[in-house]
């Protein structure tokens, strides 16, 4: 590993650190060394707050004149909610960059490096690129298609089963799997369930595990026939947003307002297209949606090509029955050359349960 590894992998572990935190803004780390010490340390831990350069480069004061930035994101030139990184770095006296890879944002792309190279900043590009793109893999969509990353979760039995013909579900996975569950809810700005989830389970759909952020919980709810006094609406432990169609009750949209829930009225006649969903979802700043089902949800969304990651949860258990809800419904593909691919697969032990992993690839 060389030197210039080392620094940046440690800039990427306390990145990583920061996953949930700084939404929507990505996760970025970063370290000063002059004389072959760390002189600087710094993340950025939230979004309008510093950024990691600007932390580093307080640290180092004095002792940055000469050295050298390590930096997982291109540092930015843009005056957003803080002053372009790329400006106190020159301003600083440091001398060389090395940074993973450029900014996806069209407004800073390139733009940071070529401030450097001008300010004669020997740039070095590319070091740990790879994990630095992983670990934003849900900023590097989100900024440039203004849309969110959506993860599709399942929780079921080996055969594929959320429930049993009698809808018992309670638990499929151990506690340890559904804890790791609650750990992506809370890196997750929202979190979204159909109607029929909610009537079926009651859920609170909240992160409940140490320090965890609640998600804003969505529930597509095409007429409105969500009942008054369950969890997501009468909790107060996390905003509600409720996506209907044009054919749903007014009074019950008011009375749901009243409650503080917000409900949007999208263009379906009938129904609620996902599309439009995560469209005004991206317009409201959420950077990643999170489907927990059910399955006719979860095929909606694979259906319109939309989801970007899944993230399946396999109990060591077989249930059976033609009538037990399976974790994806709807028509399904026709011929099996159709059916969808996962790539970049990975899949690990939570317990005695399987964390599976993988990425849709569209057609
Ligand atoms: N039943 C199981 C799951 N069930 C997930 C359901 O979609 C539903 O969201 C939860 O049961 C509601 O819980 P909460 O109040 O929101 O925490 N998911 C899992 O990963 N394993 C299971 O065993
Ligand atoms: N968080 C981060 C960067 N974020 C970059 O700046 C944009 C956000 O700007 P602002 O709204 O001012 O925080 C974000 O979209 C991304 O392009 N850049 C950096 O040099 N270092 C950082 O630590
Ligand atoms: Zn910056």
């Amino acid at each position: 590993m060389s030197n210039h590894e080392f620094y940046m992998g440690l800039a990427i572990q306390n990145a990583k650190a920061m996953k949930g935190q700084t939404d929507p803004n990505p996760l970025v780390g970063s370290v000063i060394v002059n004389d072959n010490r760390i002189v600087g340390v710094g993340t950025h831990l939230k979004a309008g707050e510093p950024h990691a350069e600007i932390h580093a480069l307080r640290m180092a004061g004095e002792k940055a004149k000469g050295g050298t930035i390590y930096v997982t994101l291109e540092p930015c030139s843009h005056h957003g909610r803080t002053g372009p990184c790329a400006e106190a770095i020159i301003q600083a006296g440091i001398k060389k960059a090395v940074i993973a890879t450029l900014d996806p944002n069209p407004i800073v792309a390139g733009n940071g490096v070529k401030l450097l190279q001008d300010a004669g900043i020997e740039v070095i590009i590319g070091v740990l690129e790879q994990e630095s793109i992983q670990m934003n893999e849900v900023f590097n969509k989100f900024i440039v298609e203004k849309k969110p990353f959506v993860t599709l979760k399942a929780g079921a039995s080996l055969d594929g089963k959320v429930a049993t013909h009698t809808f018992s579900s309670k638990w499929i996975t151990s506690e340890e799997a559904r804890r790791d569950v609650h750990q992506l809810r809370s890196e997750n700005m929202a979190i979204l369930v159909g109607i029929n989830t909610v009537l079926t389970d009651n859920p609170s759909l909240t992160a409940r595990i140490p320090n965890g952020r609640n998600p804003v919980r969505v529930i597509m709810d095409s007429t409105l026939k969500i009942p008054m006094d369950v969890n997501v609406i009468t909790d107060n432990q996390a905003e509600t947003w409720i996506f209907t169609s044009k054919n749903h009750d007014e009074t019950k949209k008011l009375r749901l307002e009243e409650r503080g829930i917000r409900v949007f009225v999208t263009s379906g006649e009938t129904s609620v297209n996902p599309k439009e969903v995560v469209e005004i979802l991206g317009e409201h700043l959420v950077s990643s949606l999170f489907l927990e089902g059910g399955g006719n949800i979860h095929a909606s969304f694979l259906e319109h090509q939309l989801v970007d990651k899944v993230v399946l949860y396999f109990a060591p258990k077989l249930v059976g029955g033609k009538e037990a809800p399976t974790f994806l419904e709807g028509t399904g593909i026709v011929d099996m050359q159709d059916a969808i691919d996962l790539t970049n697969t990975d899949i690990e032990k939570i317990g005695k349960d399987f964390k599976f992993t993988g990425y849709p690839v569209y057609k």
